[in-house]
């Protein structure tokens, strides 16, 4: 045997009890526009997921686009604007994060695990009636005044309903849903949905056995900079209260915390500039972000 084939021969040797235990089990990738990288990374993402098929695993990427989308509306000389990590979304603005969204990145997705000899089919929570939303309400507290405020950030959504009928139907195929967070309201609108509370709900929907969330980081990081491999929910609250967890990172683990409360068993939050690094995190021993578990 060859040096390669022998390496190969033992990396298989370890993936495979990991293989066995998620074999026809679901697992949700959420892929962040920050996680996505050059050519090599988006082929190594796409190869990971295509050998999970394979495995006889069930992956469904949900893919994000935040940094894509704001390039687009640049060019059209649109500035972007977010209030507490949401894209402040009017209706030009919806009808062009639909466009990237569901149109280029989405097929873009597709066509890498195409090349990989798999069968992925683009979505959006539109086809097969899978999400429906309706307009966000968050609110803040008025600094001076003290007094609560809504804030209207027009076209944002949050999923209230999924249909889990054609992510079923898909499962028991050969084929491999990649999902963009946009949804249609109830009463006809196109809605923006953070790409991650997107994947939270498709996750609990599907009672998903993993969760992956794609960033540009590690996983969650203690006050030294240093990775935490493993956060239960309680400690995961008190290091938000706290303020070790801040900015992007707190929506971030509140879906995880939502996702493991709607019966997802594990949620995990790595970096996926990180070549391979779903199949480091699913199927070896040390993993390779922050697991975040009940
Ligand atoms: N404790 C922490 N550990 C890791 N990242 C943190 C932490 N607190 C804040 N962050 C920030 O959260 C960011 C990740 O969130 P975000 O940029 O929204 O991710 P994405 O765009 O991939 O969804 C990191 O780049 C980092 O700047
Ligand atoms: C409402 C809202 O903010 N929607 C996001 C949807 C894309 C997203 O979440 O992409 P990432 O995962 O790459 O950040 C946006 O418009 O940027």
């Amino acid at each position: 045997m060859t040096d390669s084939a022998a390496m190969q021969a033992n990396l298989l040797a370890e993936a495979l009890p990991y293989m066995q235990a998620y074999e026809n089990k679901t697992v949700v990738v959420k892929y962040g526009g920050h996680a996505m990288g050059d050519q090599t990374l988006g082929r190594a993402f796409a190869r990971d997921i295509a050998l999970l098929k394979q495995s006889g695993i069930n992956p469904i990427v949900v893919h994000g686009g935040g940094p894509q989308i704001g390039a687009m509306l640049a060019k059209m000389g649109i500035e972007s604007r977010f209030e507490g990590g949401l894209r402040v979304t009017d209706q030009r603005t919806v009808e062009i994060v639909e466009m990237v969204l569901a149109g280029s990145i989405n097929k873009e997705i597709v066509a890498l695990i195409n090349a990989e000899g798999e069968w992925a089919i683009g979505l959006c929570g539109k086809d097969g009636n899978m999400v429906f939303a309706e307009k966000a309400k968050k609110t803040y507290v008025d600094p001076d005044s003290r007094i609560e405020r809504v804030l209207d950030l027009g076209f944002v959504g949050e999923p209230v309903e999924v249909d889990r009928t054609l992510l079923d139907l898909l499962a028991r195929s050969e084929m491999i849903p990649v999902i963009a967070p946009v949804a249609p309201g109830r009463d006809g609108a196109t809605y923006n949905i953070n790409a991650d509370t997107f994947a939270g709900a498709i996750a609990g929907a599907v009672q998903a056995a993993r969760c992956l969330f794609l960033t540009d980081v590690p996983g969650v990081l203690d006050r030294d900079g240093q990775l935490i491999k493993e956060l239960s929910v309680a400690q995961a609250r008190a290091l938000i209260a706290d303020g070790t967890i801040s900015g992007g990172m707190i929506p971030k683990v509140e879906t995880c915390i939502e996702a493991i409360e709607r019966g997802v068993q594990g949620v995990v939050i790595l970096n996926g500039k990180v070549l391979h690094a779903v199949l480091l995190e699913l199927l070896t021993e040390h993993g390779a972000g922050t697991l975040i578990v009940p």
